[in-house]
């Protein structure tokens, strides 16, 4: 069970801490929602969960006492000792920390690469030879994605939220976790969810939408967080795709890049983007796959449709 408000400020009080808002320490403090994170992630004993910014080890002991593997990476030095000196002791053999940032280690060290044990051969469950197909098998294994199965590990974190963005995109380039139960901002849970036409809509939403299905996720109160945050948070629940899709790393910058400038039209955006066989391919896709022009707008444009964004774009030749 979670601590208490009240004994979540004796614990920080003992270990002479206090919650750094900078690193988004808002600690969780209901055992309801820690609860409902397991039940999203179906977290069963033999699961390899990676979990980001244990902190207190509320989400991580429960994550531990089910059996599963808990793969998690604190960067506060007195949170990460706190943790070492508790937690690790309990579960010698399935609690797996590190000290550090986890935009360095978006998978807590974990490789993404292991199968379970007796998993049959995976080529022969996967006929089309790759988990990825969208992916050549040099780009794959030069990103560590493993050729032969989708791997199989869960994460399931309240994200600080100042990294929570970069984290995700980090994520979106492999290895793909099976499902996602993240604690986040309101805001952000509407940026990565968000549907063509609306504000909210951006290069995160696409990267995510063609890589994950979002399940019903929750609102989630501030009183459930010592201290409270100022700001509402959401539950997100994210189910991976049967055919996830990756973009290139080069690719994902260029669509980022369309929307930095969201209200001008993807012709303007893309002349000197693009070489002119490529953009007019294009544009010949999108007119065929959704009535657009090259008069559209970036945010116009519906998550699949991006797939057939040309790939490796040269750089932008404008001074
Ligand atoms: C919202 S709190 C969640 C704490 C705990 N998991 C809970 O639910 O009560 C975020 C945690 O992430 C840690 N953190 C912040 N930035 C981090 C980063 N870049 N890398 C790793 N951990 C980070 C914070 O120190 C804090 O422990």
């Amino acid at each position: 069970m979670p601590l208490t408000p009240s004994a979540t400020r004796e614990l920080l009080a003992s270990l002479g801490h206090n919650p750094k808002r900078f690193l988004g320490q808002n600690f969780l403090v209901d055992g309801n929602i820690v609860r409902k994170s397991l039940e999203l992630a179906q977290i069963a004993p033999a699961d390899t969960v990676v979990e980001i910014g244990p902190g207190l080890g509320t989400l991580t002991n429960a994550l531990l006492e089910t059996g599963a593997h808990v793969y998690a990476v604190e960067k506060d030095t007195t949170l990460h000792a706190h943790l070492a000196s508790t937690l690790a002791p309990k579960h010698p053999q399935t609690f797996h920390l590190i000290c550090g940032d986890a935009l360095d280690h978006p998978l807590a060290g974990f490789s993404g690469s292991a199968n379970p044990p007796g998993e049959p051969s995976l080529d022969s469950a996967h006929p089309e030879g790759s988990p990825y197909p969208n992916i050549p098998h040099s780009a794959l294994r030069m990103a560590g994605l493993s050729l032969r199965s989708k791997p199989h590990f869960k994460v399931v974190a309240n994200l600080p939220y100042a990294i929570s963005t970069p984290w995700m995109d980090a994520i979106l380039s492999g290895p793909l976790p099976e499902r996602m139960v993240l604690m986040l901002q309101q805001e952000a849970a509407q940026r990565y969810t968000a549907v063509p036409g609306t504000k909210q809509y951006s290069a995160i939403s696409i990267f995510l939408q063609n890589a994950y299905d979002i399940a019903p996720g929750h609102k989630v109160s501030a009183a459930c967080f010592y201290p409270r945050p100022d700001i509402e948070s959401y539950l997100l629940h994210l189910v991976r795709k049967p055919r996830p899709f990756i973009f290139a790393t080069e690719t994902k910058a260029a669509i980022r890049a369309c929307f930095q400038q969201r209200r001008k039209q993807l012709g303007a955006l893309l002349r000197d983007r693009l070489p002119d066989s490529a953009r007019g391919d294009w544009f010949d896709y999108l007119a065929t796959a959704g009535q657009f022009t090259p008069k559209s707008r970036p945010e116009e444009i519906p998550p699949e449709l991006w797939t057939h964004f040309p790939a490796n774009p040269p750089p932008q030749t404008r001074a």
